[in-house]
């Protein structure tokens, strides 16, 4: 019986006239520990407007609601967190402003981001891209290894990421990976998001 969960991050953009019916019926389907709110391109009133919408369909069901790149806007909306990657500010200052709140650091395919992200007081540690993804340009690579690495030194969560699908998933879930974070494996699924997430569950429990 493996610890993993499901880590769900949004579409890279998303209508909020249907969205939030879509998620929910995703979050329904099954188990998804954390959602990622990641809207690259939108503006920042566009950004605070999804905040205000998805962030209760995901607290409500007990799916930690987590903002990427932002720390201080997350610390300001009652998100949950923040996931920041290398270029996206002051990790220790995101730390102080975030206080007890997540704090998720991006570390590719590194040892030593990890180990720095550990000691500053990451509540997890990212590693990826795992598999060629279609959702970004993904410019790091990283092995399963790492994860049983990780996984083997330190008491705090990783997460794999990058082109994770149902079917490739289960080297990482035992490897030691305590989430697998997706965006094409959800929202993409031939049958939709509801049907992504009980494929994941399922595979994440069978691997
Ligand atoms: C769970 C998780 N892991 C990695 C990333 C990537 O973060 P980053 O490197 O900052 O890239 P962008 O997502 O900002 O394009 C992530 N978002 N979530
Ligand atoms: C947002 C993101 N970060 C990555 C990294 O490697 O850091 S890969 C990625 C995209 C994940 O989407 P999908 O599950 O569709 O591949
Ligand atoms: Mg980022």
């Amino acid at each position: 019986m493996t610890d993993c969960r499901l880590y769900l991050i949004t579409p890279p953009s998303i209508d909020l006239a249907t969205f939030p019916d879509l998620l929910a019926r995703a979050l329904d389907a099954g188990d998804v520990a954390c959602l990622q709110l990641r809207l690259k391109e939108a503006p920042r009133d566009d950004l605070r407007r999804a905040i205000d919408a998805l962030r209760p369909i995901a607290q409500s069901r007990e799916v930690a609601f987590l903002l990427n790149d932002d720390a201080e806007l997350a610390a300001q909306t009652g998100c949950d967190g923040a996931h920041l990657g290398q270029e996206d500010g002051d990790h220790a200052r995101a730390r102080t402003l975030l206080r007890d709140a997540t704090l998720g650091i991006t570390c590719h395919g590194s040892r030593h981001l990890a180990m720095d992200a550990g000691e500053m007081g990451a509540d997890y540690v990212a590693f990826g891209a795992f598999f060629p993804t279609a959702t970004k340009d993904a410019q790091h690579r990283a092995e399963p290894d790492i994860l049983e690495w990780w996984s083997s030194l330190f008491e705090i969560p990783c997460v794999a990421i990058g082109g994770i699908t149902a079917e490739n998933c289960a080297p990482l879930v035992r490897a030691g990976a305590d989430f697998l974070a997706v965006v094409g494996a959800v929202w993409n699924h031939p049958d939709g998001p509801a049907a992504g997430v009980r494929a994941m569950n399922a595979a994440i429990s069978g691997a």
